[in-house]
């Protein structure tokens, strides 16, 4: 093909491009109108229908023919839907800090860029922050597929009046980021212990000589090393995220240096707020029983019995009496369903203790 002839090719993919541009302005346009009007209708004040949201996405999802992947469609209409919901009210959303933390990406997928962010020090300040009203929402980390369950988050659920509203799974993906360009030169590596965990065979085999350094969290590890750098050129690098080389301007030396390529966060959306169903929905509630062999098994047997599925089962020590435990669990179903209300009444009448912490769609891609 000549120069001309690729040029004029060029140029009309880009026209079709404007004018299809156009249309999705338009269109978007539109669509944030009707949001607007949406938002007047709601008298009860609660603008974030998670719900919905997930209702919107699995539909497009399902009518998705292509090239986008799902990923590209979810991202493009959530930012969408975080835009018009801004129209409506602007949400502020407590996570834990700081910025450039796994829990900033889950609270970023979850609400998009049409928020106000309260960063928090702690876990506890989360769910505080929320509880006193200084935030619509909060997202925390409850488990991790290396690593298990996140304990306090699981022991502020049991004592919190919150109630989960959303579950966003984030796939943890480490960089290895520094000030400096060459690898060979790094002799320190900081982040989070669990993230130089996560990455140590990574370490053994292409930086067996560093030390490795842990710090309170992955975010920390990539500003202090900004601020040491300047300071007096030690050759530091940190385990972080992509987010984290954004915001603190540090040069990513490698990519997907976990060991695990599938090591996965699920972090939890609190609210003061119930959800309603989705259609495809989980339900999480804590419960204890009398300390006799057998007796989860017996407290749990209304579940086959009324057709629900267990996806999560976690113990966790009760405070206060040696070795007498609670019982975390998660089923698949929306507490309005009849089959799940019935389970849910029998379990409570066998346990000795039962709080329902809310029914909410499942993760969407
Ligand atoms: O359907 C609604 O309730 C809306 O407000 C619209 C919309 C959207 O943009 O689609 C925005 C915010 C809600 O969280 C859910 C959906």
């Amino acid at each position: 093909m000549s120069k001309e002839q690729l040029s004029s090719l060029l140029k009309q993919h880009r026209d079709q491009i404007d004018a299809i541009d156009e249309q999705i302005l338009k269109l978007a346009n539109e669509r944030a109108s009707h949001a607007r009007h949406i938002g007047e209708l709601k008298d009860d004040g609660v603008i974030y229908r998670p719900e919905r949201e997930a209702q919107v996405l699995r539909r497009l999802m399902d009518l998705n023919a292509g090239p986008l992947p799902a990923e590209a469609v979810t991202n493009i209409f959530r930012s969408i839907m975080s835009n018009c919901r801004a129209l409506e009210k602007e949400l502020t959303v407590a996570f834990l800090g700081p910025l450039g933390t796994y829990s900033e990406e889950a609270a970023l997928k979850q609400f998009g860029e049409g928020k106000h962010a309260v960063v928090c020090g702690s876990i506890d300040e989360v769910f505080r922050t929320v509880e006193s009203g200084q935030a619509d929402y909060g997202v925390v980390p409850v488990e991790n597929s290396n690593e298990g369950a996140v304990g306090l988050t699981l022991d502020l659920l049991l004592s919190s009046p919150l109630r989960i509203c959303g579950e966003v799974t984030i796939p943890i993906h480490h960089c290895l980021l520094s000030k400096q360009t060459d690898i060979q030169q790094i002799s320190h590596v900081f982040s989070h212990s669990q993230s130089l965990a996560q990455c140590h065979e990574w370490l053994n085999k292409m930086l067996p000589k560093a030390e490795r350094e842990p710090v309170t969290s992955n975010a920390r590890a990539a500003q202090m090393i900004h601020d040491l750098i300047a300071a007096d050129g030690t050759f530091a690098a940190a385990i972080a995220s992509k987010r984290a080389a954004e915001l603190f301007n540090l040069n990513i030396l490698a990519e997907n240096i976990e060991d695990d390529p599938k090591n996965t966060t699920r972090f939890l959306v609190l609210s003061a707020h119930d959800v309603a169903p989705s259609g495809q929905d989980k339900t999480s509630f804590v419960t204890a029983t009398k300390n006799q062999p057998g007796a989860i098994l017996g407290l749990l047997e209304p579940l086959a019995k009324h057709n629900v599925s267990m996806t999560k089962l976690e113990s966790r020590p009760a405070k206060g009496g040696m070795w007498e435990y609670v019982f975390y669990v998660d089923i698949e179903g929306h507490v309005q369903d009849a089959n799940v209300a019935s389970a849910i009444q029998e379990v409570t009448s066998k346990a000795s203790y039962l709080k329902l912490l809310g029914s909410y769609p499942l993760a969407v891609v």
